[in-house]
């Protein structure tokens, strides 16, 4: 519904986001949950009730923030990345792009591995979080070098002021090694 009134021209069934991965991804959630709920029902109701209300308050957050983030970005929020600057398109600094860059794609994050937290699924929140982690590392890159190219100096001056979740400089290793050696 916010794809359809932020960018109509642009809205296709692409627009739900729905993939063979992303169809892999959510029948593994169900089948850990529908596995483990048979073969250990008590441990999986202990579990719920540690992680269920956070998966549950992480997923309403995710959400929102990726809706404030369309909200927010409007026809900029395409669903292919651009190679080349539409007209109108202009670099999107406000609103909780103020405080994150990529913040749909946090969003999303949060959202995804918030899902598996609700289920008390523990194998599918760590692979959720390792995969959509590494996936939005690569995407960001990409989409950043083409902002770059598009929006030049200013993107650059954006960049240094406002952080990212998933940063292309910093890989899962390195932010593994920094918690080893700062711990
Ligand atoms: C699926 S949207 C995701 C936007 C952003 N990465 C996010 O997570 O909120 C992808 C499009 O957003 C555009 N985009 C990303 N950040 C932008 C910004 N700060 N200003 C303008 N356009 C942006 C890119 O050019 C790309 O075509």
């Amino acid at each position: 519904l916010i794809a359809a009134a932020t960018d109509r021209e642009n809205l296709s069934s692409r627009s739900l986001l729905i993939s063979r991965p992303y169809v892999i991804a959510m029948a593994s959630g169900l089948g850990e949950f529908a596995a483990e709920a048979s073969l250990a029902p008590d441990l999986k109701r202990r579990l719920a009730e540690r992680l269920s209300l956070l998966g549950l308050a992480l997923l309403v957050a995710g959400e929102a923030l990726r809706k404030a983030a369309m909200l927010t970005a409007r026809r900029a929020f395409t669903h292919d990345i651009q190679y080349e600057r539409r007209p109108g398109h202009e670099l999107v600094t406000r609103g909780v792009y103020r405080y994150i860059r990529h913040p749909g794609y946090l969003g999303w994050f949060v959202w995804a591995v918030a899902g598996q937290l609700l289920l008390a699924n523990p194998v599918c929140a760590v692979a959720f979080a390792y995969v959509s982690w590494r996936f939005f590392r690569e995407r960001i890159a990409f989409e950043e070098s083409t902002l770059r190219r598009m929006f030049g100096a200013a993107y650059d001056a954006y960049a240094t002021a406002t952080p990212t979740f998933a940063s292309p400089q910093i890989t899962l290793k390195d932010a593994l090694h920094c918690l080893y050696v700062y711990e």
